[in-house]
Order: structure tokens, then C-alpha cells, then sequence
């Protein structure tokens, strides 16, 4: 089974076959029978790609509904920190975060369903960041949380001292006091 539970609901690490032999690899980065027949019902319609050095953070970030994204992330070069928070108030985990090291050596895929907060640390002197979404973009719909939210703490296993942080995500909101959205 390729999809591994990680203790919340519907985030789930998908970690695909991969065929080695002496001129490399191949593997299917993605195979919507693979996640049908794992009752994953999904449409992806766009694909994202982001390039970063050490020490960029970007995050937390996530789309309000209608418009809301489930992602598949993964890693084409380098490694990144992952990490999503969980904001659906009927969640068992609402408020908790899950992080964990993603790599184009590793090759995990982590589903993040909507109602997830995303963002990565690049931990790699260079990352290629590509995820597939089930929405289509909609900057109007965009809202986030702050990196260094007080009450997520987020461990990003980068120096901070050394974060790579956009003028937009410093100004993000606190986690406390954001409205009921999922
Ligand atoms: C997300 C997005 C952005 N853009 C444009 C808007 C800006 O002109 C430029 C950079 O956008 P932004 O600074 O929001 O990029 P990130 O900080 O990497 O944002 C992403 O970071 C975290 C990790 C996520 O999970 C989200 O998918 C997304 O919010 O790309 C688009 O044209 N389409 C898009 O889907």
C-alpha cells in the first residue's frame, strides 16, 4: 500500500514505486488509479513548481473555500522541511502540525487535504518544489498564518537567523483569532 497514515485525517505520505536498474530510476509520480482504488476521489487541475535556496521559507499559506486546495507535494532536487497545520475546527488535530523531510532522494509525496495551513524550509543549498492542487489559484482567496506563530511552533530545522522570508509572509496573521474558515 503506498500511502502511509500520519495520525491526521486524510494527510496522508505517499511513497510510490520506484524501479531501479544500472542506468537509474523510473517511477509513476502520479497515477490516478493509484489513488482511486485507495478511495482517493481527485482531480488535480494545476501544477506548481518553485525554486528556492537554503533557508527559504515560504508559508503558511492556504486558499479559503470555495476555493480551498488539497496538494500533492514532492521534491524534484534538493530537500525541504514540509509542513502543514490542520484548521478544520471539527478535527481531532485542529491546531496541531505535522512536518516532515521531503527530498528528491526520498521521493515522498505528502497529500495535504483543504483545511491544511502549507509551508516549507528549504534545507538543501537549492530545492525544486512541484505540487499538483485540486483549485485553481485564486489570490483573493488567499490567507496564511505566520511562521513563527506562537502557538503552532513550528520547528523548521533551518537556522532562522538565515530565513529567506517574503514581505508578505512576515506580515501574516497569528494563528489565535483566526476566523472559522473550515
Ligand atoms: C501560489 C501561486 C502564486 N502565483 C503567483 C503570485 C505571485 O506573483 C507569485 C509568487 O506567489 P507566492 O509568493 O504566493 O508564492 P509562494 O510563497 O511559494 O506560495 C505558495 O507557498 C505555499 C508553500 C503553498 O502551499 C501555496 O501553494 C502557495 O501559497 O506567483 C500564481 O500565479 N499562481 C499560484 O498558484
Amino acid at each position: 500500500m503506498p500511502f502511509v497514515q500520519t495520525g491526521f485525517a486524510g494527510l496522508l505520505i505517499f511513497e510510490p514505486a520506484v524501479f531501479e536498474d544500472s542506468r537509474g530510476y523510473f517511477f509513476e509520480s502520479y497515477n490516478e488509479n493509484v489513488f482511486r482504488e485507495a478511495d482517493i476521489d481527485i482531480r488535480f487541475v494545476q501544477d506548481n513548481q518553485a525554486r528556492s535556496s537554503y533557508g527559504v521559507l515560504r508559508g503558511m499559506h492556504y486558499q479559503r473555500p470555495p476555493y480551498a486546495q488539497t496538494k500533492l507535494v514532492r521534491v524534484l532536487e534538493g530537500a525541504i522541511w514540509d509542513v502543514v497545520a490542520d484548521l478544520r475546527r471539527s478535527s481531532p488535530t485542529f491546531g496541531q502540525v505535522y512536518g516532515l523531510e521531503l527530498s528528491a532522494e526520498n521521493k515522498k509525496q505528502l497529500l495535504v487535504p483543504a483545511g491544511f495551513a502549507h509551508g516549507y524550509a528549504v534545507l538543501s543549498p537549492t530545492a525544486e518544489v512541484f505540487y499538483k492542487c485540486d483549485h485553481f489559484y485564486q489570490k483573493a482567496s488567499e490567507g496564511g498564518i505566520r511562521y513563527d506563530d506562537p502557538d503552532l511552533q513550528i520547528d523548521w530545522k533551518i537556522d532562522l537567523s538565515r530565513a529567506v522570508i517574503s514581505e508578505k509572509d512576515l506580515q501574516l496573521p497569528a494563528f489565535r483569532g483566526l476566523p472559522e474558515e473550515f
